[in-house]
């Protein structure tokens, strides 16, 4: 009984050191970025998560410019905000790959207060059967694009008028916390957006600019319908253990996210737990997420490895099936009909997959 009560004294203690620890060093820095009148910068605002943030940051009194390749869904986006917000957008046609038409653009559209960089393409396959020029798609526009963005909107972002903090919010995806099946690519390109905000933060802090990288789950836009015609089975069953999201509830968690200044966002229950098991060295501005992330650390990476075991077992068990049904047809061109022998190459098959993955994994 003493035995415990003084467990229990020294967990207390632990916990209180260190929750003072926190708050001191956390204490300066709680922020609020006005939205209201200042001017938001979307990429990819025509469509899915972009069109869904244009809206809200309209209907919050925002000078909002969007930017996206095809002008007639941009003057469609514009025309649907005015109608739903009462207020005009400046629309930008340019390619973010195309680092003059990017830079052409801001400065046309006058110094920016919050860049929100969303722009993004997804072509989901297995890199063997994925061609190079696809990857380098990929990366061109999720993360070089990014870059082209953020270097034609710094000089007018340092040298703005305005007292009041600016921002650079980066929307990356669940899938730039952790690889996944079929993203080989994808998530590449959302992994290098994490080290160029990392390190851009630490850049551009002096001149009261917060960077936020946000990380949504698979959201319910015109770019995943297309992308769930195509994508391979095991994409889609391990992207479902995050659910999925509407695009207007994914604007709402990057608008306060990027209004408290927030550097990782997550948008649903799981990205809260994907946020703490990946904090890394990121920096944090909230004691009580700090709080978390130094107790649950431990517990997370647990619930990570169980959930990763899943995975893996998914990709066994989809693998052993596809080999089943490649042995089926294979002995039915040579046997004329399904025989025992197919069960027999099916258990082989399926003992030797186990055996490969209790080595890997
Ligand atoms: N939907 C989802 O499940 C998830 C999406 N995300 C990320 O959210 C972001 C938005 O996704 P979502 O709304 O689904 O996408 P959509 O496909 O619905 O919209 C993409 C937008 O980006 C624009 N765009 C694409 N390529 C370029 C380019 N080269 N230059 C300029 N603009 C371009 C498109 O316009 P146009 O084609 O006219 O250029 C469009 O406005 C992406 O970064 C995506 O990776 C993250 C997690 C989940
Ligand atoms: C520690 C415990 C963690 C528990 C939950 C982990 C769940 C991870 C799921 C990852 C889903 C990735 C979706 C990508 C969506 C996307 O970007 C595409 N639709 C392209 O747009």
């Amino acid at each position: 009984m003493a035995d415990l009560s003084l467990a229990q004294v020294f967990f207390a203690v632990t916990f209180i050191v260190i929750f003072l620890l926190l708050a001191l060093i956390l204490k300066s820095q709680s922020i609020k970025i006005p939205i209201r009148n200042r001017h938001v910068f979307i990429t990819g605002g025509s469509s899915g998560i972009g069109l869904a943030l244009a809206h809200l940051a309209a209907s919050e009194g925002a000078r909002v410019s969007i930017l996206a390749r095809n002008e007639d869904r941009l003057q469609e986006a514009r025309e649907s905000i005015r109608l739903s917000t009462g207020n005009d957008v400046a629309v930008f046609p340019a390619d973010v790959r195309d680092p003059d038409a990017v830079l052409r653009a801001i400065e046309e559209a006058g110094p920016v207060d919050v860049l929100i960089c969303n722009q993004g393409v997804f072509v989901p396959r297995e890199l063997e059967k994925q061609e190079l020029e696809e990857v380098k798609f990929m990366i061109d526009v999720n993360l070089m694009g990014t870059f082209h963005l953020i270097k034609a909107a710094l000089p007018g972002m340092k040298n703005r008028k305005s007292r009041e903090p600016a921002s650079i919010a980066i929307i990356s995806s669940q899938a730039g916390q952790v690889g996944i099946y079929g993203y080989t690519a994808y998530s590449a390109s959302k992994f290098g957006l994490r080290g160029l905000a990392e390190a851009l933060q630490q850049e551009v802090i002096a001149h009261n600019i917060f960077v936020s990288l946000i990380f949504p789950p698979d959201t319910d836009t015109p770019g995943l319908e297309q992308e769930t015609k195509m994508r391979p089975q095991l994409t889609s069953i391990i992207a479902a253990s995050s659910g999925t999201m509407k695009a207007d509830e994914v604007a709402k968690k990057t608008l306060n996210g990027i209004r408290s200044g927030s550097f990782i966002v997550p948008c649903n229950f799981d990205g809260l737990l994907l946020a703490i098991a990946t904090a890394g060295l990121s920096p944090q501005r909230s004691v009580l997420m700090a709080l978390c992330e130094v107790f649950a650390a431990g517990p997370t990476r647990f619930i990570g490895l169980c959930v990763q075991w899943g995975w893996y077992r998914s990709i066994k068990r989809w693998y052993a099936q596809k080999n089943y049904n490649l042995t089926c047809r294979c002995s039915s061109i040579f046997h004329g009909t399904h025989n025992q022998l197919n069960y027999l190459f099916y258990n082989c098959a399926n003992l030797l997959l186990s055996s490969h993955f209790c080595c890997v994994h």
